[in-house]
């Protein structure tokens, strides 16, 4: 380097090396090497001299057609008076860090060219005590003695600036600094952050000084790093604008809360945040509840954060359905298994090939399911009870204990819980809600399937179980009509209401992400309208309408008179309570939500019914009766045995397995035997693998083709049609599908959707 100095500018550089330089300087001021080394020498190795310049000093190049530009780099020389640099005009870099200057650094101004300056490391006291060159773009003059700021206009170039380790207390006199993208300011006297208006800043340190809170900062839209550690700051509100940011510090602050990243939640750049030494840090679950707050970090507190942390706090504070139902089922099952062993006298009972027939009716609160569950219970009340759930909310009006629900305090539900008493359980607006097994097996008793409603979550959760329900998800297609029938019915907190509207999200999306999730999916904008598909749906699976072809049929033949009364298929509520277009306007205002009374529509029904008996108790007499009926008409045994039989005589071999002799008494009357007709074989085989699995392609049509289907002027009957399951038979087997189950991991092939039609945007958004 010394060699090439001493080539390229010798002592007569013309321009560059001023008269009395190096070959005019004195002897005596021109100390060699050796003499710079000489401590006795200091005191005059305290003025630059030319000859030093010429050994440091070295050529950049040209800058277009220009002058040759130069860069000076005199570091650690001892230098009070670096005066002789104003001769040297043609300087572009000048590095003087680790001298002595104090005062003087007015040779810059000579330097129209400069575009990096380094002083730092000296003992200047005032702040650009010069006038500065216009092309000035990178200053340094940290670790000096300045303690004010001036106004920097002129210097429009400039772009990095760092003044840390000064005395500075306030920022001042950047405003114009319309270039200026880098600024340190580390370790001095700032309280405030003031002054830096909307400056181009990208990277911002005020590391050290005493700042308590964040401010000022919100119109610095391009910083993107920021230092603030060492100070005193306790919130970090102040950063939610500042969109671009990717790396905070913040370490030895005063921080306490987690909540405090909310203020950064929004940050979406944000990838390195060091919230180090801070009593936060103290916190516990701190660094899981950050990594969770701030999903976008990468590195928390100079750590690297690992794909297993992320998903560990996803799963501890915001679970997947998924992981909820796991621990849901989880739980239940522990606390059964801690019970004492007790024995089922029903068909509950699992068995791979014939689980107990549910039906689960799903959908956002408020949706109308319940009203559907229990009006479906009154017309197929051969086949469906209703399961009657367990709440710790308190009842509404008009609903009545034992009939919507069980309503039981808080501690009973626990104390349930740890009974081992649920199958399912979940939270929703701050009250829990359970289907006990006994609700399921109070209905397998009678000798029907078990009917319930629920949220997206019951159903993960029951998905889980033995059981192995159809489900059929009701969707309020038109938000704001499901907004308006949730306000009107008066119950609900704008709070929830929101919740629930937004819930419909959930539904679509799982309804889209996961096919063959739902076994059936009906728009539920009309109640009406719902229940008549449900309803046709319901028959389909039953079997009914061949029946109800047979029963014609047999009618027409007189020799069938008395079997065909015999195999009355359905015993039929009153026609008022009848669909199909039957519905009489006290039906209608029943089940219309916001009638209040129409929480007692089941309640009257049943009064009307029978005053004594409960839903599951008035079905189960009337199953006897036909019982007795066919016993004594010695004909063929009643429509739900029937059903139950016709499976499991297509599936012989499966029959064969089971002991018929003692679990298939459906000719016996009394009690005991019915317990055992009811027993798993008698049941269960209607609903075992011989049953053909619907036809899911036409099962599941996604939202879009049914709010198509809601858009057109289609009937109900038609609705139902097309999404009802398909009547095609498997081949070699004459079997219909009465409720099956579904084999384990069928998926449905998701049915390509049609676009959604011009004006209806909201409900294709909702689907997305
Ligand atoms: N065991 C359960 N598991 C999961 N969800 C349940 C369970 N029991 C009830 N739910 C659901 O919890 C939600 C809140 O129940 P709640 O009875 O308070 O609703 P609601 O306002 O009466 O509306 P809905 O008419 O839908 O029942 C409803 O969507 C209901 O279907």
């Amino acid at each position: 380097m010394k060699e090439r100095t001493v080539e390229l500018f010798p002592a007569a550089l013309p321009g560059v090396c001023p008269p009395g330089s190096v070959s005019d300087a004195p002897a005596e001021e021109a100390p060699g090497g050796a003499e710079l080394e000489d401590k006795s020498d200091m005191e005059r190795s305290c003025v630059l001299t030319a000859e030093l310049v010429s050994r440091c000093i070295s050529h950049l190049g040209h800058f277009g057609n220009g002058p040759p530009l130069y860069q000076l780099s005199l570091p650690s020389q001892n230098l009070s008076d670096v005066s002789i640099l104003r001769n040297y005009a043609h300087l572009q870099k000048l590095e003087l860090p680790h001298n002595k200057i104090k005062v003087d650094l007015s040779c810059v101004s000579h330097m129209p060219y400069l575009v990096i300056l380094d002083a730092s490391h000296n003992e200047i006291f005032s702040f650009f005590g010069f006038q500065p060159p216009k092309s000035l773009k990178e200053v340094s003059f940290s670790y000096n003695r300045m303690a004010k700021m001036k106004d920097l206009s002129a210097c429009s170039y400039l772009s990095k600036l760092e003044l840390d380790h000064n005395s500075f207390s306030e920022i001042t006199g950047l405003e114009q600094c319309c270039r200026l993208s880098h600024l340190r300011l580390a370790h001095n006297r700032i309280s405030r952050i003031s002054g830096l208006g909307s400056l181009p800043l990208t990277h911002l340190c005020l590391r050290g000084n005493q700042l308590e809170r964040i401010e000022g900062l919100e119109n610095l839209n391009n910083l993107q790093v920021l230092d603030l550690s060492q100070n005193r700051i306790t919130s970090l509100s102040g950063l939610q604008n500042l969109c671009l940011l990717g790396s905070i510090n913040l370490e030895k602050n005063l921080i306490t809360e987690i909540q405090e990243c909310k203020h950064i939640h929004d940050l979406l750049l944000l990838r390195d945040l060091s919230l180090l030494e801070n009593p936060v840090q103290e916190q516990p679950d701190y660094r899981v509840s950050v990594v969770f707050l701030l999903q976008h970090l990468t590195v928390l507190d100079q750590e690297k954060i690992t794909a297993e942390e992320k998903v560990s706090s996803v799963n501890k504070y915001d679970p997947p359905l998924d992981v909820v139902s796991a621990r849901n089922h989880l739980t239940h099952m522990v606390y059964q298994l801690m019970q004492p062993q007790v024995l089922y006298d029903s068909s509950t009972l699992p068995s791979a090939d014939s689980p107990y027939p549910m039906l689960v009716l799903t959908g956002p609160q408020g949706c109308g399911k319940r009203e559907l569950a229990h009006r479906l219970c009154q017309e197929f009340s051969e086949y469906f009870a209703y399961g009657i759930c367990h709440t710790t909310r308190g009842p509404y009006y008009g609903e009545e204990n034992g009939i919507d629900y069980h309503f039981v305090s808080e501690e009973d539900f626990q104390n349930m819980i740890l009974m081992g008493k649920f199958i399912q359980t979940m939270q929703y607006g701050g009250h829990s809600f359970g289907l006990t097994r006994d609700a399921i097996e109070d209905v397998a008793r009678e000798g029907l399937a078990c009917c319930v409603h629920m949220e997206l979550e019951g159903v993960f959760s029951l998905k889980r179980c033995c059981f192995e329900p159809r489900y059929i998800l009701l969707f309020p297609s038109k938000a704001e009509k499901y907004r308006d029938r949730l306000k009107s019915r008066g119950l609900y907190t704008p709070a929830q209401i929101e919740k629930a509207v937004s819930r419909l999200d959930v539904y679509a999306k799982t309804n889209i992400q996961r096919p063959g999730f739902f076994d059936n999916v009906m728009p539920c904008d009309d109640l009406e309208e719902a229940y008549q598909m449900l309803r046709l749906v319901l028959k389909e699976y039953l079997l009914l309408k061949e029946e109800e072809e047979e029963e014609k049929h047999n009618r027409a033949s007189p020799d069938s008179t008395s079997m065909a009364s015999a195999n009355e298929p359905v015993a039929k509520p009153p026609s008022h309570l009848l669909g199909s277009g039957t519905l009489t306007s006290q039906s209608a205002t029943a089940l219309d939500p916001s009638n209040p009374s129409y929480r007692n529509y089941f309640t009257k029904i049943q009064a009307e019914l029978s005053p004594e008996n409960s839903p599951a108790e008035f079905a189960s007499i009337r199953r006897r009766e036909r019982l007795v009926r066919e016993a004594i008409v010695g004909n063929s045994p009643g429509v739900y045995s029937q059903r139950f039989k016709s499976s499991a005589q297509k599936a012989p071999s499966s029959m064969q397995t089971h002991d018929s002799g003692s679990h298939f008494s459906e000719d016996s009357s009394s009690d005991e035997s019915r317990a055992s007709e009811l027993s798993v074989p008698s049941s269960a085989g209607a609903f075992a693998g011989s049953v053909e699995p619907l036809n899911s392609s036409i099962v599941e049509p996604t939202l879009e083709t049914l709010k198509d289907q809601l858009s057109s002027d289609q009937t109900p009957d038609q609705l139902a049609a097309a999404t009802s399951p398909s009547s095609d038979r498997r081949p070699g087997s004459n079997v219909r599908p009465v409720l099956p189950p579904i084999p384990t991991g069928r998926k449905t092939p998701v049915v390509s959707s049609p676009k959604p039609p011009a004006g209806e945007t909201e409900s294709a958004n909702m689907n997305g």
